[in-house]
């Protein structure tokens, strides 16, 4: 998509979901980096669009046209009774056939070309369009924003575990999570042609890739430099043709930024694996057909026993908990704005984040969630979606 069409989308949608929509337009400045072929003269200069609005709608002029073409390429069915402009939630059914009709979705990831994001969406949705992000914040903002249909996030791993942050995005925000994918990451590492491993003083990469090769590195002897993601880190080591700093990714980085595999499987353990989620604007239809999850985040009252009480509200239905994970207080991510405080905010002390295998369209979900409700001080659903239980 080029820089005139997304800034003509961006004066013509709605943002139904951003609490800023109308009044903030004009001064979003989004920075999406186009999702064209690496190429050298790009690599140091990532294509920056600026979404600003200057109001001169006249300028716009096939922004019709380009919205025509988003309504007729929109796989979703429209309800004449709705807006026009509202798709009907997906269901479950449709969100298998768009990946089986090759419909280009598009999906945005934080990272550039050949992050493991990248993979997971394209594993999530085969033919879409990836789209690279610098920033999570970005990513769900374009979604928000109708520039993109999907945003896909790293949330949990084998070997680091939860990523903190994340979950704290999940709750800033107000998409829903549509689908997971479970992704085998596999490390290598990179290097410039010619460049040997006794060459190599440092390494950079993604804190969660680097923690996951953690003993490899220090027996390699190798000081160690966080970037945003792994891509970057070997964009960045072919870009400024450095002899004696390697890189954390992929073989599909090194394959993209020309460089070479020194050492391949360098995480710690070999089943590393990554759980991504996938966000839309709109909730999927659960069904009861395949398995699903479905994933909540509430707060409770302090007091001796609640979480137990909280927790038995799914045992005592039979539901397996697959993940519970809590979050202290942190303003920022809790200042939670929902129907039931009438638009003022809410401050709690822990949050917990909990996973179950059960559809909402599950009768034992409803109950255990009705249950729950009953004392839980706030209570969200962040969304129901088809379990993955292949790896690739
Ligand atoms: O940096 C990347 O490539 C990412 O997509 C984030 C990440 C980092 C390490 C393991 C899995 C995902």
């Amino acid at each position: 998509m080029e820089a005139a069409a997304i800034r003509s989308l961006i004066s013509h949608l709605p943002s139904p979901t951003s609490p800023k929509s109308s009044t903030a337009d004009h001064n979003l400045l989004l920075s999406v980096k186009l999702p064209k072929p690496y190429s050298k003269r790009r690599c140091n200069a990532p294509v920056r669009v600026s979404l600003e609005n200057d109001g001169d709608k006249s300028k716009n002029t096939y922004g019709a046209i380009e919205l025509q073409r988003l309504v007729d390429e929109y796989p979703y069915e429209f309800n004449s009774k709705d807006s026009p402009s509202l798709p009907r939630p997906l269901t479950s059914t449709q969100l298998s056939n768009l990946a089986s009709e090759g419909s280009r979705l598009r999906v945005a990831y934080q990272g550039v070309r050949g992050a493991y994001s990248e993979s997971a969406a394209e594993k999530a949705y085969p033919n879409c369009e990836a789209v690279p992000c610098e920033q999570f914040d970005t990513a769900f903002e374009a979604v928000e924003r109708w520039l993109v249909d999907r945003a896909v996030l790293p949330i949990e791993n084998s070997l680091g575990g939860s990523i903190h942050r994340n979950y704290d995005l999940l709750l800033r925000h107000s998409l829903h999570i549509v689908g997971e994918v479970k992704l085998k990451i596999r490390h290598c590492l990179l290097a410039n042609r010619g460049v040997k491993l006794e060459d190599l003083k440092r390494v950079l990469s993604h804190p969660q890739a680097l923690a996951q090769c953690e003993n490899t590195l220090t027996r390699m002897g190798l000081v160690r430099e966080a970037v945003d993601d792994t891509a970057g880190a070997a964009k960045l080591v072919a870009f400024h043709k450095l002899k004696d700093t390697g890189a954390v990714a992929s073989t599909t980085a090194a394959r993209i930024y020309g460089l070479n595999v020194l050492a391949q499987d360098i995480q710690d353990d070999s089943d590393n694996v990554t759980r991504f989620l996938m966000l839309a604007r709109e909730p999927i239809i659960p069904g009861t057909d395949k398995p699903f999850k479905t994933s909540i985040v509430f707060s409770l009252e302090e007091g001796p026993g609640v979480l137990f009480k909280a927790l038995a509200v799914f045992a005592m239905r039979n539901i397996n908990l697959t993940k519970i994970e809590s979050r202290p207080l942190q303003k920022q991510a809790l200042r939670i704005l929902d129907d039931s405080t009438n638009g003022f905010p809410k401050y709690f002390p822990y949050l917990f984040y909990v996973d179950f295998d059960a559809s909402m369209a599950d009768q034992r979900a409803q109950n255990a969630l009705g249950h729950l409700k009953e004392f839980a001080t706030f209570l969200r659903v962040l969304g129901s979606y088809l379990v993955d239980s292949g790896m690739a």
